[in-house]
């Protein structure tokens, strides 16, 4: 089921409601989000799994985030929850001051459209169209004219250094083009929150380092964020900041990875 189906089922009551906890702690003005107490539980038969055990987290605004962990921790939870596309089972996340579960189900697609961009380990590329088309998408969905979008795309596409292959279909592409292609699309409509699980894991070291630049360039714009799930230790030295988590907990918090890690 994805994640979008499992919010449906959660709210016709296949899941537990989210609390209407208040905020525990206040959140500051420079708070891109804010997560309180987020709790989140997977439902597989007669079993319930506990995967994420009450997250408080302020991540601020300019600041390039790195999400690490063992598989299984929880990261993708954790970031899907982050950025609206998945009910916590309790606690409350605020993006940008707005209390995000709180909005009717329209409202809240209609706020990741405007203000969150996505990159995923699974590119989800529309088969049918060019790469300069999938990159507009999300320009598209809102409005803008064809044209325009695709232009916008195409100078994405440049800075990626795929412009050569913007008439290409996803089909025609290898894994890294595809995922660079992925990556525009995800920053097209210059969303103030970017979500990204392992966006340099397809890349050599040196188009990996050309979208850790992209993207941090878009973080330390000052209203923006950017959070990134990785395993890459070829780019540790660019983050900010460096949450670990550990059976859905946060065990760390700083500008360095721990030692024993
Ligand atoms: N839809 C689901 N239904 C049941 N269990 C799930 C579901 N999604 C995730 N889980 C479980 O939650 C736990 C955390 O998964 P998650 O994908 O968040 O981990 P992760 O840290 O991102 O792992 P990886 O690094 O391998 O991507 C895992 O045990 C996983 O099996």
């Amino acid at each position: 089921m994805d994640r979008i189906a499992q919010r449906a089922q959660d709210r016709a009551g296949g899941g537990v409601p989210v609390s209407n906890v208040a905020l525990a702690a206040p959140v500051d003005a420079a708070t891109a989000i804010a997560t309180r107490g987020v709790v989140r539980d997977f439902t597989a038969g007669q079993q319930t799994i506990r995967v994420l055990h009450g997250i408080d987290l302020d991540i601020r605004a300019g600041e390039l985030t790195y999400l690490v962990g063992e598989s299984g921790s929880g990261k993708t939870t954790l970031i899907s929850i982050m950025c609206g596309i998945l009910w916590p089972t309790e606690g409350e996340v605020r993006l940008f001051g707005t209390d995000i579960y709180k909005l009717s189900d329209n409202e809240l697609v209609d706020f990741r459209l405007r203000n969150v961009g996505f990159i995923f380990q699974q590119y989800n590329l529309i088969p049918a169209i060019d790469a300069a088309s999938n990159a507009a998408v999300p320009l598209i969905a809102q409005g803008v004219d064809r044209g325009e979008a695709r232009a916008r795309a195409i100078e994405l596409l440049a800075a990626l250094n795929i412009a050569d292959q913007a008439d290409k279909l996803p089909s025609q592409l290898s894994g890294g083009q595809q995922q660079r292609v992925a990556i525009a699309r995800a920053l097209v409509h210059q969303p103030r929150l970017i979500v990204c699980d392992e966006p340099t894991a397809a890349l050599d070291a040196r188009s990996g380092r050309r979208v850790m630049d992209l993207l941090r360039e878009v973080a330390l714009a000052d209203d923006r964020s950017v959070i990134i799930v990785t395993h890459d230790n070829r780019i540790f030295d660019l983050a900010d900041r460096i949450l670990v988590l550990e059976d859905g907990r946060i065990t760390h918090d700083g500008r360095d990875l721990p030692k024993d890690h």
